[in-house]
């Protein structure tokens, strides 16, 4: 698994697992970012960073709630997993990835993020992205696919993935401009960047 994770990323720049965690993991975890959302702990996520940070809808119009270290239950164990691929990449690739942040986040219907480079032009401190999907039964009618641009260009050549429960996707957040297209039931993830210790 991890040699697979580390070739896809070195080889290609971008990988999908489907069914990275069991079914009761994923319901775990989207109960958790459910019970969240329903108590108003989400928040609009804005663009950009730091003081440039601002909330623009008509580019993004997700909310998010940013995760600590769990202790225990389906949110530890990803946690665990993803430092596990942050010590594998770092000890083949090199990459000298230092901690994983992540964030729950909720599409409303309606709700899309235009095509975006997550580190754009190399001046964010997030190396990878890694996205896990937490929705049953997500129908291509359900729209909110993530569009990922496998050539590196935006407009170029694309896959159009499903945000189906326990499907994981990982890629390099320099090089692949990605869209999510609007969702038409609620979208929930759980996405996170594994980053240096330098910059933002
Ligand atoms: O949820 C997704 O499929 C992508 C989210 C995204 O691109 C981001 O939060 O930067
Ligand atoms: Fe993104």
């Amino acid at each position: 698994m991890m040699d697979a994770i580390v070739d896809g990323l070195a080889d290609r720049g971008w990988l999908v697992v489907p069914g990275l965690l069991t079914l009761a993991q994923v319901r775990a975890l989207r109960e958790q970012a459910q019970a969240q959302w329903a108590a108003g702990e989400f928040r609009a996520a804005g663009i950009g960073r730091g003081q440039g940070l601002n909330v623009n809808e008509s580019i993004r119009g997700d909310q998010v709630q940013w995760l600590e270290q769990a202790e225990s239950g389906a949110l530890a164990d990803y946690q665990a997993f993803m430092e596990a691929v942050r010590v594998n990449l770092n000890r083949a690739l090199y990459l000298g990835l230092f901690e994983f942040e992540a964030h729950f986040a909720v599409y409303a219907p309606g709700a899309f993020y235009r095509a975006h480079l997550d580190n754009f032009r190399g001046t964010s401190a997030r190396i990878v992205t890694a996205i896990l999907y937490l929705n049953e039964d997500w129908q291509t009618a359900d729209g909110g696919q993530l569009r990922l641009y496998t050539t590196g260009e935006e407009g170029g050549e694309y896959v159009d993935l499903l945000p189906e429960a326990g499907q994981w996707i990982l890629f390099d957040s320099a090089r692949f401009w990605h869209e999510v297209l609007p969702a038409r039931r609620e979208r929930f993830s759980l996405t996170g960047w594994l980053r240096t210790r330098s910059k933002d």
